[in-house]
């Protein structure tokens, strides 16, 4: 599988020609405030809660994550969490691949045997936008301590429903907050993940700072996303929600995704490094994802937090 990662000398490349790429006009979308902008300022789109006056404090609370539009569609299809075949059969079919990644990446960062069964004994994870804790529950069967949050509740219900039925994943804690609301509470984690998450939020910039404040120093952050390239929005969104109908239509906004140079930036700008990214392909005959160095449409980035 190593040679089939993005190696580091390539991410040493990408940030190089990054400075370049933001002032290309490929880095700005036509009728929206600029990309630049909207990575980089506190400003959150206007379909967000963020910022609302705080009653209870009188003053204004951080900067949320929340996109109420983008909650209000994954309330809506909580309970197909665990149908295989239902809205979020594309998460399930992954799994396998992303949980690949994610148990090559961490043992080699963390010493660990890849080859145990239980291989994140001793790691603090949090999974944030579990949703109905897909990949919370088999880090769990991993043998890692596990927090899962997600910012709507009936998703968090149902987490907690299906993770009962097992005393190995019932042991999981699960929590309808954000990353945010976690950093108030200066939570801190070995491992810091949010799958297919970043797309969902108001401000992707705050939203890795976030993650990074809750990950320890040299701890690990984990991020998968949808390039944002003419590709992505061939396959990612024509062919999986209106010809395919694997996703429900208008589950992505192709304007909302991170080029994997931006997601690398923002996170260098919160203090992690990344040193890792794969790509996810699919191949039709055999319906299955696989790792590979192309991350042109779906990718995933490991990243360390700096010991500053
Ligand atoms: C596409 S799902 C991914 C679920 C899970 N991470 C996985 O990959 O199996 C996105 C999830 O993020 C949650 N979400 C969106 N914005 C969020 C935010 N700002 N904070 C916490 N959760 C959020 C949604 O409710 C939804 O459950
Ligand atoms: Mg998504």
């Amino acid at each position: 599988m190593a040679s089939k990662l993005v190696r580091h000398s390539h991410l040493r490349a990408l940030s190089f020609s990054i400075n370049n790429y933001i002032r290309s006009p490929h880095f700005s979308t036509p009728n929206r405030a600029p990309l630049s902008y909207r990575l980089f300022s506190n400003a959150s789109s206007s379909s967000s809660s963020s910022a609302r006056p705080d009653k209870s404090t009188g003053g204004f609370q951080r900067a949320s994550s929340l996109k109420d539009l983008e909650l209000t569609k994954f309330a809506s299809i909580a309970e197909t969490w665990w149908d295989s075949e239902g809205p979020f059969k594309p998460l399930h079919v992954m799994n396998p691949t992303r949980l690949a990644f994610i148990r090559s990446t961490l043992c080699q960062h963390f010493s660990k045997d890849p080859n145990s069964a239980r291989p994140f004994e001793g790691l603090k994870i949090v999974d944030v936008g579990c949703g109905g804790g897909i990949l919370s529950e088999p880090l769990a069967r991993m043998g890692a301590t596990v927090t899962g949050v997600d910012a709507v509740e009936k998703n968090i219900k149902i987490a907690h429903i299906h993770a009962d039925l097992d005393p190995v994943t019932s042991t999981i804690e699960y929590c309808c907050t954000t990353a945010e609301k976690l950093v108030e509470e200066d939570r801190k984690f070995d491992v810091v993940i949010a799958l297919e998450v970043i797309e969902h939020v108001a401000n992707p910039a705050e939203f890795c700072k976030s993650l990074a404040a809750l990950t320890v120093p040299d701890g690990a952050t984990i991020i998968s996303t949808i390039n944002r390239s003419m590709r992505s929005y061939a396959t990612a969104i024509v062919a999986a929600e209106y010809l395919l109908h694997w996703l429900p239509k208008g589950t992505h906004e192709w304007s909302s995704f991170l080029t994997p140079e931006e997601l690398v930036l923002i996170l260098q700008r919160a203090n992690i490094t990344v040193r890792e990214m794969a790509g996810f392909v699919y191949n039709p005959l055999t319906g299955r994802w696989s790792l590979s160095d192309d991350i042109s449409v779906n990718f995933i980035a490991f990243g360390t937090k700096n010991c500053q």
